[in-house]
């Protein structure tokens, strides 16, 4: 049996420096680049926290009309790149999609040499961030509907609302529109975590974008980390009324099940992005018209708490949110890369403006010296 050590998961040990993010200030609180969470998602823009994340300043008027218009004429994608999507089978999971079209853009479009020119990385950020959307809808639309979406959209100027619009072929509401614009800031980034961290020791190896980000993408995928938001859902679907849903969850509990969307490795007391994502997915609940799941993720979160003092991390009402917007739930996760790539960009070229090679050590637990044994004398 492996032994846990007692510094399993590197918890709690600074792994380097970033001026970014902080996560878990005064056990619960996030800003980027000094701003709080809170004021992002009342009063931004994803694409002016984009901005933000890669560029180093909020935007004035000019820049974020110009930084909207650039992304926007990112859009498309390239004919070998769809030929590529039109290949993986319908029953492929998007995040896998996602992980193939990036690294596949990377070698039609590798990053050009930025060792000599940094500002090329950043580019390739905003290629990315334009892209991974369509990557991924394209996908979506073309296995299960036989479509080839236009992914040049030059009339909707929002990601929220671009992907919105290739998804379900119509416009969204404005209230669609505004809980996916401030699900994509929630989501855009969070300091060191796994997909993160994965990001930054490639970069250190001086790698390219494409292979920092498909890393990225590699370690969100998991449900312990972005996978959750989906693995939420799953278990919640089944539930009819919040007294079911009780029921169950105890039973979970009583068999030491993990509840997926629940408890932080480093909050605390709780996670500053799950009332404001609990905000929109009430809206879009009396919106809708829903007469049980948002009672049922209510009554998840008062039994958590209850039973095992753990709370809601961002994924969990994520699910509802979601759903309520008639998302797939197979594209949840998903869009948590189209949000985090901001971040993965953004700790990428911080890393390689300040480079050393990420090489920790580890404490040794094999034997001490083993001696040869001819392979037919084996066991
Ligand atoms: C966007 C994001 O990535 S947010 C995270 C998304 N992931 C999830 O929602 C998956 C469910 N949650 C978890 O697995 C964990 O809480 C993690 C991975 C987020 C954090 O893990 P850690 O920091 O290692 O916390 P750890 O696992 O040590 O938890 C401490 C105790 O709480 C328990 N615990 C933590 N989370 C949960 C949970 N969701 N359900 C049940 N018990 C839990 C652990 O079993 C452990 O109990 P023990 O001390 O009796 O063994
Ligand atoms: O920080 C973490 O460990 C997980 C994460 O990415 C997030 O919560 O957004």
């Amino acid at each position: 049996m492996t032994k846990v050590l007692s510094g399993a998961g590197l918890r709690g040990q600074s792994a380097g420096e970033t001026a970014l993010c902080t996560v878990g200030k005064a056990a619960a609180g996030l800003t980027y680049r000094g701003y709080d969470i809170d004021v992002l998602a009342d009063n931004a823009s994803f694409e002016e926290v984009a901005y933000l994340l890669l560029y180093g300043t909020l935007p004035n008027r000019t820049q974020l009309h110009d930084y909207e218009h650039k992304l926007m004429s990112l859009r498309s994608l390239p004919e070998e790149l769809k030929a590529v999507l039109e290949l993986i089978p319908k029953d492929a999971h998007p995040m896998d999609v996602m992980r193939t079209g990036c690294s596949f853009l990377g070698n039609i479009e590798p990053e050009l040499p930025f060792e000599k020119q940094p500002s090329l990385g950043l580019h390739a950020a905003d290629r990315l961030l334009a892209t991974l959307p369509a990557i991924v809808v394209y996908w979506y639309r073309f296995s299960h509907d036989g479509v080839r979406v236009d992914t040049h959209n030059m009339h909707i100027s929002s990601l929220a609302g671009h992907f919105l619009t290739m998804l379900h072929d119509e416009e969204p509401s404005e209230l669609h529109t505004q809980v996916m614009n401030a699900s994509l800031i929630l989501y855009a980034e969070h300091e060191f975590n796994a997909s993160t961290f994965t990001a930054r020791v490639c970069a250190s190896t001086l790698s390219d974008m494409h292979s920092c980000v498909t890393g990225g993408i590699g370690s969100l995928r998991g449900p312990l980390h972005g996978g959750a938001n989906e693995a939420a859902m799953d278990m919640i679907e089944p539930w009819k009324s919040a007294d079911e849903a009780e029921a169950a969850l105890m039973q979970k509990l009583a068999n030491k099940e993990k509840i997926m969307g629940f408890g932080h490795a480093i909050y605390s007391e709780r996670d500053p992005r799950n009332d404001i994502i609990k905000k929109w997915s009430k809206k879009l609940s009396e919106a809708t018209g829903d007469d049980h799941l948002y009672a049922v993720s209510e009554r998840c979160e008062e039994v958590m708490w209850r039973e095992k003092k753990l709370f809601c991390n961002a994924d969990f009402f994520h699910a509802s949110a979601y759903r309520f917007m008639n998302i797939p739930t197979k594209l949840f996760t998903p869009i948590f890369v189209c949000s985090r790539v901001t971040g993965w960009a953004a700790h990428v070229m911080e890393q390689r403006a300040n480079n050393r090679i990420i090489r920790p050590s580890a404490d040794y637990i094999g034997p001490d010296h083993a001696d040869w044994v001819a392979i037919d004398d084996r066991p």
